[in-house]
């Protein structure tokens, strides 16, 4: 049976939800640019970076921009995200987040964040838990967003555990292809319709369990037995 021996976390939508100000520093810039923007829109744009963002939202647009005044609106959301973002507080983390990182803690595991974000350590400083996480990646310092696996990666080799032996936690869809394309364990929070490359969905980190390969079913049709791994099942007495 295998245990992990780290966890990496997404940051917005999975520990905090952060997606609300994204949402609203990005309408008004849709509104600026005359692009109609709504929240089925928003939800494409989840765990995307900045610049990809805006690529998809001026997409929309009839008119071409150049790089600078690309460059000059994502720099104008940011300047409105930023102002939002001053308001949180640790009342911010999602239900479930406290205890999911005390589980981990004490089970022993290397807590990593891994969130495409530029602002990740100010809202982990507004939300008061930076001290919890052995290692936040700077996303500055990736070349690949996600889906690309490059931050989960990074990551687990701060951490020094190998991929296989991580698992990932996200909220996104291209958050959990990255966690895929890593070779990690993936943890989908949300709806498991929409996180179907999720080895595990659970609907937000109150459910959160470390998940563990115990067998929790086992058949045999004529000669071939089928073991099915619980992945964090919550009725697998194994997972913490
Ligand atoms: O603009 P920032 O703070 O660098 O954030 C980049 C991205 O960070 C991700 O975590 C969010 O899901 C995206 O919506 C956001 O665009
Ligand atoms: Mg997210």
């Amino acid at each position: 049976m295998k245990r992990y021996q780290a966890v990496i976390f997404d940051l917005d939508g999975v520990i905090t939800d952060t997606a609300r100000y994204h949402y609203l520093a990005w309408q008004r810039l849709a509104d600026t640019q005359g692009v109609h923007f709504d929240e089925a829109f928003n939800e494409h744009l989840k765990g995307i970076d900045r610049m990809g963002s805006l690529e998809l939202i001026l997409a929309a647009s009839p008119r071409r921009y150049t790089d600078a005044e690309k460059l000059a609106l994502a720099t104008e959301k940011n300047e409105h995200y930023k102002e939002l973002i001053a308001t949180m507080t640790p009342a911010d983390l999602l239900p479930g987040a406290t205890a999911a990182l005390d589980a981990a803690r004490a089970a022993g595991l290397k807590i990593g964040l891994a969130s495409v974000s530029r602002n990740a350590f100010t809202v982990l400083d507004r939300l008061g838990i930076t001290h919890r996480f052995d290692y936040v990646v700077d996303a500055g310092t990736i070349a690949r967003g996600k889906p690309d696996p490059e931050i989960f990666l990074k990551a687990a080799r701060e951490l020094g555990v190998v991929p296989g032996d991580c698992f990932g936690v996200e909220d996104a869809v291209a958050g959990v292809a990255s966690i895929k394309a890593a070779g990690m364990f993936a943890v989908g929070v949300g709806d498991p319709r929409v996180l179907a490359a999720a080895d595990v969905v659970i609907p937000d980190l109150t459910a959160f369990r470390i998940p563990c390969t115990a067998i929790t079913n086992k058949t045999t049709i004529t000669s071939k037995t089928k073991e099915t791994p619980c992945n964090g099942a919550a009725s697998c007495s194994s997972c913490s």
